[in-house]
């Protein structure tokens, strides 16, 4: 083959299911170019970024094909595993592969920036350095001993000792420390060993490190019952064994006192990757993976695509949590994906919760995954008593029961911490007219069937829809009937935080939820302040995970009904993963810890069977209810989306969807729709959707097979905007 009719094959970031040939760049030769390496080429009036996914013989009736630009990297920037695997999602996504390869890609990178240099500066103690002239505890000396255990990056230092670098000035005139430039991760020093570990923790650790290659291990641990211990002795093991290790976190746990601990134990530089860092940071990280320096990963959802040349073991905390899920354009499952990884690459992937998922439960219990548990607290913690406190025909203050403010307060008096749980933002969810009836409704999101309500803010002052973002200023008087008895329905965190402060004056109310804690260190800082006084926290589910505060002694859950009977097939799991898991915050420590649930459906098969028998009862019943009514885990879904400005498109298009695919004809291949979406009109948009199931993953990706071509080509998929969710989690 002469090298005028090879072709490179690129994987272009465009929504068009096929790669693109281009000639290799003049002056260059086509077979020196290697697959996955980066190419900019001509196309249109522009000029894109793509990644090479083949080279191959020219199309013999392929009209003119145009040259690349340049070739971006010499050697593959992706290759081997992660290649592999990223080929794999696009045909599990049913997407093309340069979208696949933009998702997975650092955005720098994507850009077509050069692969980063990862070495940085990195102090040291100078050899024989005595540190007995300094004072004891000024700052000279703290840093002095964080170096003297290993060296550190001014990264890291940044995050541990704020205002370090004046100490650090100090030391080096003293001629006690120094700073070299080096590539981090391998000025590995000494570890802090943890706790010992107990006789099912140890079991844990050995199911783990046992796995001679790929192998899932579900580590099904009650709340503090040290799973986390776990991992860091596996990650230290497949450290001691050379290797890498990546561990996702869900996006609200990845906090500064997580890093902190998995640094301090294992001694060693740890990576973190999450939205709150900047495209290069992110990009120097993927680099530094890609070149085997960096050791220990641990990011979000999208670290999954970490390169891994070294790979030893992937963790996964919180497997159940839906961040792993993406929710736009590649809506890949991290944890899933995580899975594909493993196996690939021969290495044991662990998946961590005290609350799985259905689907990793109904794995496990198939025997695909080796199934482990921690069934008590670790040290000395007890597991908190849960009470129902049934509030029918109970005067509400603020949504809270004169039980419960009793109990709340006899806690802060006995110098305790209290937890009050509300999965609502804002100041009220409704506002309505006391004269008319009428409500405020988002004019983006409702439908003349199903009006969206928008819910109240800043004490009522401002009005905001938590799906579309629409924001405005709270009418003074009614719209309808111009009546002045417009009142906010309902409680969110803020109303509560206001009337927890007029009935505590004396101790801190604290309010955590997206609204209060923008920035990813906000919180921490609020925790911090309050450190162990008697104190409130209100908050939403950013509370419910990761944070162990050892004097959290109640914890109060208020107004979860709407939460018991949702039309979601996975509300259910959802809710009882949410409750456990905010049950979990209390009594981590020494004192023990209650949980108070207000409800105005005591009786609530869900609540009877979590109090009765804990997240297992439930998640086995739930799994039987699942099978007789063929949900996943018994099958598998895709979910066809469409959006347009009305409903007609959408009807059009999904109803060709529907007939390509029972012409098809793939048994046991079921279609439900078109039907509107469960929220039928979003930011101006009508929603509809079809949803297509089948027991077995392979008639599922058949049926999706043979129609995906024609609904790519079809006009009526250009008037709409249309997206393919397989396994999806959320349904609208
Ligand atoms: N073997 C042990 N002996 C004593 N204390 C331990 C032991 N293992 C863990 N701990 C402590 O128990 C607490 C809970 O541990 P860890 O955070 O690992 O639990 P977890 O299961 O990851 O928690 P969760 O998932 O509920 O957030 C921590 O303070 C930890 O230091
Ligand atoms: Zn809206």
């Amino acid at each position: 083959m002469s090298s005028d009719d090879t072709v490179l094959r690129v994987a272009l970031p465009l929504p068009l299911a096929r790669l693109f040939d281009y000639r290799a760049p003049d002056g260059v030769q086509v077979d020196s170019v290697q697959v996955g390496a980066r190419v900019r080429v001509p196309f249109g009036p522009r000029e894109l970024i793509g990644v090479v996914a083949a080279v191959g013989p020219l199309d013999a009736g392929a009209r003119e094909t145009k040259s690349a630009v340049a070739i971006l990297d010499t050697e593959p920037l992706l290759h081997g595993e992660l290649l592999e695997s990223l080929r794999w999602l696009a045909r599990y996504a049913h997407a093309p592969l340069g979208e696949v390869l933009t998702t997975a890609l650092p955005a720098a990178l994507r850009q077509g920036g050069p692969l980063p240099e990862t070495d940085e500066v990195v102090w040291r103690l100078v050899e024989g350095a005595s540190l007995d002239k300094l004072k004891r505890d000024a700052m000279p000396h703290r840093l002095a001993t964080l170096l003297a255990q290993r060296a550190r990056s001014e990264d890291e230092l940044d995050d541990t000792l704020p205002g370090w670098r004046t100490a650090a000035r100090a030391l080096s005139t003293k001629g006690l420390a120094e700073s070299i430039r080096t590539t981090p991760a391998r000025v590995a020093g000494n570890g802090t060993p943890g706790p010992a570990l107990n006789d099912e923790q140890r079991a844990a650790v050995e199911a783990i490190v046992a796995h001679d290659g790929f192998g899932a291990v579900l580590l099904e641990g009650v709340t503090g019952s040290g799973k986390t211990e776990v991992y860091l002795q596996a990650i230290a093991d497949c450290l001691a064994r050379g290797k890498q290790a990546l561990v996702l976190v869900p996006e609200i746990g990845l906090t500064p006192q997580t890093l902190a601990r998995f640094r301090t134990r294992l001694g060693i530089e740890v990576h973190a990757l999450h939205s709150g860092l900047n495209d290069t940071a992110r990009a120097r990280v993927w680099a530094a993976a890609a070149r085997g320096e960096a050791r220990v990963i641990v990011g979000t959802r999208s670290a999954v695509f970490t390169p891994l040349p070294e790979a030893g073991l992937i963790v996964v905390d919180e497997e159940h949590d839906g961040s792993y899920k993406q929710q736009d354009g590649i809506r890949y499952h991290a944890r899933d994906f995580a899975l594909v990884r493993g196996k690939a690459l021969g290495i044991p992937v662990v998946l961590g919760s005290a609350t799985p998922s259905l689907e990793t439960l109904h794995n496990a219990q198939a025997g695909r995954f080796t199934h482990v548990r921690l069934s008590k607290r670790a040290g000395d913690a007890k597991p908190p008593s849960v009470r129902v406190l049934d509030i029918r025909k109970r005067a509400l203050d603020a949504g809270l029961s004169t039980e419960l403010i009793a109990k709340v307060r006899a806690t802060v008096e006995s110098g305790g911490q209290v937890l009050v749980f509300r999965n609502r933002r804002g100041y009220a969810p409704v506002l309505l007219c006391h004269d008319c009836g009428w409500s405020a409704a988002c004019k983006r999101c409702s439908t003349p069937d199903h009006p969206h309500p928008m819910t109240v803010h800043a004490g009522g002052r401002r009005l905001q829809c938590h799906h579309c973002g629409a924001r405005q200023a709270a009418p003074m008087a009614c719209p309808d009937c111009g009546g002045l008895a417009l009142q906010p329905q309902g409680v969110g965190t803020e109303r509560l935080e206001e009337r927890l402060i007029e009935l505590f004056p004396d101790v801190p109310v604290l309010r955590v939820d997206r609204g209060s804690t923008r920035r990813r260190d906000a919180l921490e800082s609020l925790l911090a302040e309050l450190g162990d006084r008697a104190g409130i926290l209100v908050g939403t589910q950013m509370l419910a995970k990761g944070h162990d505060l050892p004097n959290l002694t109640l914890v109060a859950v208020v107004g979860i009904d709407e939460g018991l009977f949702s039309a979601d097939f996975r509300a259910g799991e959802k809710l009882a993963q949410l409750l456990i898991q905010v049950a979990g915050r209390a009594g981590r420590a020494r004192r023990a810890g209650e949980v108070w649930l207000q409800t105005h459906h005591p009786t609530h098969p869900l609540l009877q069977t979590l109090i009765a028998g804990g997240y297992r009862a439930f998640a086995e019943q739930e799994l039987v209810e699942r099978e007789a009514a063929g949900f996943p885990p018994f099958a598998h879904l895709a979910l066809l989306r469409a959006e347009a400005k009305s409903a007609e498109p959408n009807t059009r298009f999904l109803a060709l969807a529907k007939a390509c695919i029972d012409d098809a004809r793939i048994a046991d291949v079921e279609v439900f729709g078109p039907l509107p979406a469960p929220m039928p009109r979003r930011a101006g948009f009508q929603r509809a959707q079809l949803l297509v199931s089948a027991p077995q993953r392979r008639a599922l990706h058949a049926a999706l097979e043979a129609a995906l071509p024609a609904l790519r080509d079809a006009p009526e998929g250009k008037r709409v905007r249309w997206s393919l969710d397989v396994d999806p989690v959320d349904l609208y």
